[in-house]
């Protein structure tokens, strides 16, 4: 459905200053997937959306969406996909059903088919009592999910949606995924979403790619990343001087690795950790070995971006998500 190959694009920002926003992206995404971008503000991820969706030409490389050139046949690709951008795609002044009857007609819909569409996804995307309300009378969640609709009027097998949840709160956000996956199930689509939330990535997503710096850094399913990157982490205390017998059994664990001892606090990586704990507590109780506290730590996307860049992708902490601008460079 997407294929990219050393996909770029710099954006040229006078006085001798050029941003690489993308370098060289090779993604590959089957008919039916649900893939999620992920990476810190400035990674490059709309600047990729925005090309595979015909807005912007790359400066070099290719791409295919949908079985087209994203340069030689734009027009080609828009009909086969569906675009929810970031900021609200509805006219403010315009009532809810109006506005999708309007872009069915864009899409090249008779009036009969236009409006019969429209109150299909009314309906589908819980709007129907809100058909002849002003877009600007909505809420935000409410708005979002009259953008999607807007975005599947034309009923595109391939549906890009730029963080669609940012800014809802997480019973908005759940409810708008709740209606995207019931739509998605419904015209077996694919999607391909950008999103901060690695909550959400972890959650929605079937395949995770992670970009930075305009790369993608990773791409596989959100356990696979966690599992090869991060790792389940135990954390226990003990009395002082049993703290080298208890790091002896913890060495005996499948997958056990960085075993450290610090005072009486001993702490691994292991392979499973909901069944290598209560195996370690056994051993523990059989060698006599009295633990006082015992915590598994489960790795979150946050923490394999932490492992890949050093970095944590959460924002404003320090170390956090990386300055856009340190991509500038001199042309
Ligand atoms: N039109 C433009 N002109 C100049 N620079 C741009 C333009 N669009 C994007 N950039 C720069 O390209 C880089 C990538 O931006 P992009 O919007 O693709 O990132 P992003 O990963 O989507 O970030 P965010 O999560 O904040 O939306 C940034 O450094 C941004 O400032």
């Amino acid at each position: 459905m997407i294929h990219t190959h050393a996909l770029t694009r710099d954006f040229v920002l006078g006085r001798g200053q050029t941003v690489h926003a993308v370098r060289g992206i090779g993604l590959h995404v089957d008919a039916g997937e649900l893939v999620a971008v992920l990476g810190p503000n400035g990674a490059g991820k709309t600047t990729t959306m925005r090309m595979l969706t015909t807005l912007i030409t790359p400066t070099s490389g290719t791409a295919t969406v949908a079985g087209h050139d994203v340069v030689r046949e734009p027009g080609q690709v828009r009909r086969r996909i569906g675009y929810v951008g970031q900021g609200n795609g509805a006219g403010h002044a315009q009532r809810v059903r109006d506005e999708l009857t309007t872009q069915g007609r864009i899409y090249g819909l008779d009036r009969r088919d236009a409006r019969r569409r429209a109150d299909e996804l009314l309906d589908a995307l819980d709007l129907g009592d809100l058909a002849t309300r002003k877009v600007s009378d909505l809420s935000g969640g409410q708005r979002r999910r009259l953008d999607v609709a807007m975005g599947l009027v034309h009923r595109p097998p391939l549906l890009f949606l730029d963080e669609p949840s940012t800014g809802l709160d997480p019973q908005n956000r759940a409810n708008l995924w709740d209606h995207v996956l019931r739509m998605r199930a419904a015209a077996d689509m694919t999607i391909v979403l950008t999103t901060h939330y690695m909550d959400e990535a972890d959650s929605m997503a079937e395949r995770v790619v992670i970009v930075d710096h305009g790369e993608i850094i990773a791409d596989d399913s959100a356990a696979a990343l966690k599992a090869k990157l991060a790792g389940d982490r135990i954390v226990l205390t003990v009395e002082g001087a049993d703290a080298a017998r208890l790091a002896g059994l913890l060495e005996r664990l499948p997958g056990a690795r960085d075993v450290v001892v610090d005072g009486g606090r001993v702490a691994a990586h292991v392979g499973n950790g909901p069944a290598a704990l209560p195996e370690l507590l056994r051993a523990a109780v059989a060698a006599d070995v009295r633990v006082g506290t015992a915590l598994l730590h489960q790795p979150t996307l946050d923490d394999v971006f932490l492992a890949l860049t050093g970095r944590s992708l959460r924002e404003g902490e320090p170390g956090g998500a990386a300055d856009p601008q340190d991509r500038k460079v001199a042309a």
